[in-house]
C-alpha cells in the first residue's frame, strides 16, 4: 500500500505534524509507503514528488509551515486535468490520498472522489471556516499571536489616546477576529459575517470617549465589509486563482474614523505573521491526532471522507458534507463573544 499526501492552499502551523502522523502510522503501524507531492495539487499535476519515511519528519513536529510545500492553482486547471491526476498517481502506484488543506483543497479532495479517486481529506486552517470539524488546527495558534499583538497594541494605544485598528485574518469568518478581540480585551470587532455601519462604529467609538476612556482597539477580520452605501469602499480583486485580494479594509476604516471622529487612528495589518511560525501545542496534538485518524480511515477504504474533531473524539465525516458550506460564526455565538467587549 502507498499513500499520496499533499498540502495545498494557504500554509498554517500543524501541516508538519499531520506529515508526520501520516508518515509514522502508515509506515510503522501498518508498513506502508508514502509519497509526498510537492507545493499542493501542482505537485500532483507535474509529478513533483518526495519519499517520505519516519527518518524524513524526525524533528518537524513543532515547524510551522509545511514542509512539502504549498500553491494555489486555479480551479479549472486542475478539473480539466483529471486525466493527468489519474496518470500520475498510477505511475507512482499511489493506492489512496490524503490531501490536506482549507476549502478549496476539500473541494478538490470531494471532485477527486467522485471520480472514484480513493481520498481521505485533512482539514485546515487558521480560519477555522471548515464544516463539519469543531475547530481546524492553526486557529488556537493564530489567535495566541493576534491575542500577544493586540495585547502589546492596547497598551501604546493607552499611551497615546490613539484608535487603533488591528486587521486579522479571516476572509469569510470572523472565527479568529472576535476570539483575539475578546482575549485581549478589544472594544470594537468587526466580521464578515455581519456587514457593519460605519456611523455605529463611530457612535460606539463616542460613546467610549464620553465615558471617559480616551483610547480605544478596534479589531477587523480582513473579509470585513461595510453595509452597502454606508462608507467608501474598495472590495479588491480576484487574482488567477480564483482567490480574492481585499484592498485593506483596516487602511479603509482609518480613513473613515479619523475624518468622522477626528482622531489619530493608526492601523496594524498582521497578515502572515498569523500564520508563520511554530503551531501552539493544542494545535500540534489536533494536527496529529487528524492526520492518524486519515491513515485508519485509508486501512478501513473509508474513502470520501474527512477526518474531523467531534467532542473531544476525532471522527470520519463525509467529504460532501464538510464542503457543502463554510462554517460562518453563528449570530448568538458573535453575540455572545461581542456582548463581553
Ligand atoms: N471548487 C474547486 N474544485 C476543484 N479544485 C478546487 C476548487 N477550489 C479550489 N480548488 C483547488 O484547491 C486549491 C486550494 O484552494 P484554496 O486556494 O482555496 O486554498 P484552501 O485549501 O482553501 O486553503 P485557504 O484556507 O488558504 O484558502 C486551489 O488552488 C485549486 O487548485
Ligand atoms: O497567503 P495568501 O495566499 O495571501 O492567503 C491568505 C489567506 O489564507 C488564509 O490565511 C487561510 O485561508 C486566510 O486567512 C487569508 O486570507
Ligand atoms: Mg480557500
Amino acid at each position: 500500500m502507498r499513500i499520496g499526501i499533499l498540502t495545498g492552499g494557504g500554509d498554517c502551523p500543524g501541516l508538519n505534524a499531520v506529515i508526520r502522523a501520516v508518515v509514522l502510522r502508515a509506515v510503522r503501524d501498518h508498513g506502508w509507503q508514502v509519497t509526498g507531492f510537492r507545493d499542493g495539487w501542482r505537485g500532483v499535476l507535474e509529478d513533483h514528488h518526495v519519499e517520505l519515511d519516519p527518518a524524513r519528519v524526525r524533528g518537524i513536529l513543532a515547524r510551522g509551515g509545511t514542509i512539502l510545500g504549498s500553491s494555489r492553482v486555479n480551479p479549472d486547471t486542475l478539473r480539466a486535468s483529471i486525466d493527468t491526476i489519474r496518470t500520475v498517481l498510477a505511475a507512482n502506484g499511489i493506492d489512496a490520498l490524503i490531501p490536506v488543506g482549507g476549502e478549496g483543497t476539500l473541494q478538490a479532495a470531494h471532485w477527486l472522489s467522485s471520480h472514484d479517486i480513493p481520498v481521505v481529506g485533512v482539514p485546515k486552517t487558521i480560519d477555522n471556516d471548515i464544516d463539519c470539524t469543531d475547530v481546524t488546527f492553526g486557529f488556537d495558534t493564530a489567535v495566541e499571536i493576534a491575542t500577544d499583538a493586540i495585547d502589546r497594541l492596547h497598551t501604546t494605544a493607552e499611551s497615546h489616546q490613539r484608535v487603533m485598528v488591528v486587521e486579522v485574518m479571516g476572509r469569510h469568518t470572523g472565527w479568529i477576529a472576535l476570539h483575539s478581540a475578546l482575549a485581549a480585551g478589544a472594544h470594537q470587532v468587526l466580521t464578515p459575517e455581519t456587514p457593519f455601519d460605519i456611523e455605529q462604529v463611530c457612535a460606539g467609538l463616542r460613546r467610549r470617549f464620553d465615558e471617559g476612556d480616551n483610547f480605544a482597539v478596534v479589531v477587523a477580520a480582513e473579509g470585513a465589509t461595510p453595509a452597502p452605501g454606508t462608507m467608501p469602499f474598495d472590495e479588491g480583486y480576484i487574482d488567477q486563482f480564483g482567490h480574492r485580494r481585499f484592498a485593506g479594509i483596516a487602511r479603509q476604516l482609518q480613513a473613515e474614523i479619523g475624518r468622522r471622529l477626528d482622531r489619530e487612528v493608526t492601523t496594524t495589518v498582521l497578515g502572515h505573521l498569523q500564520r508563520g511560525g511554530t503551531p501552539t501545542a493544542y494545535d500540534r496534538v489536533l494536527a496529529s491526532r487528524l492526520g492518524g485518524r486519515a491513515v485508519e480511515a485509508i486501512r478501513n477504504g473509508k474513502y470520501g471522507t474527512m477526518s474531523a474533531l467531534r467532542g473531544t473524539q476525532i471522527e470520519l465525516v463525509p467529504l460532501v458534507d464538510a464542503v457543502a458550506r463554510l462554517k460562518t460564526v453563528p449570530g448568538d455565538t458573535c453575540a455572545e463573544l461581542s456582548a463581553l467587549l
